[in-house]
């Protein structure tokens, strides 16, 4: 049969053009995508920013001098991290770092450290330091943010390719948080906004829901600073992702309110009214 170019040529299909009309009346698209975005409405690479920015100004999270330690979990492609690295005053919209400051680059996206640990040592940290880290400069605080795709860089943001549920990656988190942290190094923030991919399958969507929240709920049993040794009641916070369903609120009433001071379900306003996500902020966590 002859090669014909034009049945390459793919029609709309209407559930696309139902999507796009979506898009073009998002609100949060729209702002996200503003050519005008600026230092003061700077853009974000993804909706998902605007869940967070809702939820922190809030309930103030991010905002305490003493957060220092923030883990992004589920990152890509990094609208939380950039909100995150404002909050902490690393200043995504001013000159980043030229490559001469920068003696070693921050860990670069798309690197896996488990599988090439010759090519970074997580351990070192004066290039951090040399370029403006976390002790200064630029801003403070250590950012890890975690993503089994490719996230490109962000200042101030140490992005590790991995899969959060493969016992590796705790390894190397553990490693991170622990040095830059000190010795007895915890996590003063997680964020978690890991989601399966939707399958359209309820039972599945609500298993793979509840395998993410059990498994960072055990993660953040040994990595989460106490409210006690923090100095402040809410010290030590989780923002958890969830399927909307029973079954996610039962493992609220097991795990999450007997170990926090605080837990409460938000849907941000930015979250789709016909998605099934919500979030459980816990905060204060009690220590074990
Ligand atoms: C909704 S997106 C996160 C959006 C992000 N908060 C932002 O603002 O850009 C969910 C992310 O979770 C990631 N994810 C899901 N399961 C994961 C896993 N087991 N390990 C690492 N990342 C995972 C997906 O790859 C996806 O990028």
């Amino acid at each position: 049969m002859p090669f014909r170019p034009s049945a390459l040529v793919r029609t709309k299909k209407p559930s696309s053009s139902v999507w796009l009309a979506r898009q073009a009346r998002d609100p949060y698209v729209r702002l996200r995508s503003s050519p005008n975005a600026s230092v003061a409405a700077p853009s974000y690479r993804s909706r998902s920013a605007f869940k967070l920015l809702e939820m922190n100004e809030k309930w103030h999270f991010l905002d305490h001098r003493d957060v220092q330690v923030v883990l992004d979990l589920g990152s890509a492609p990094g609208g939380w991290s950039q909100v995150v690295a404002q909050k902490l005053g690393w200043d995504n919209n001013a000159r980043p770092p030229r490559m001469s400051e920068r003696r070693t680059p921050y860990p670069e996206a798309g690197t896996n450290w488990s599988s090439k640990p010759e090519d970074f040592d997580p351990l070192d940290i004066s290039d951090l330091e040399a370029s403006g880290g976390h002790s200064g400069g630029l801003g403070r605080g250590t950012i890890i943010a975690v993503d089994r795709l490719h996230m490109s860089p962000i200042t101030g943001v140490q992005f590790i390719q991995a899969d959060f549920l493969e016992a590796d990656t705790e390894v190397l988190l553990r490693s991170l948080i622990a040095h830059q942290a000190g010795p007895a190094g915890k996590a003063d923030v997680i964020l978690c906004d890991m989601a399966g991919n939707a399958t359209g399958n309820a039972f599945h969507d609500i298993e793979d829901s509840l395998a993410i929240c059990d498994s960072v709920f055990e993660f953040t049993k040994r990595h989460i600073r106490s409210a006690e040794s923090v100095g402040r009641i809410m010290g030590g916070a989780l923002l958890i992702k969830h399927f909307v369903h029973p079954l996610l609120y039962l493992f609220r009433k097991k795990h999450l309110e007997p170990n926090f001071n605080d837990v409460r379900y938000i849907k941000p306003n930015a979250s789709r009214t016909e998605s099934k996500e919500g979030y459980f902020l816990c905060r204060g966590w009690k220590g074990l």
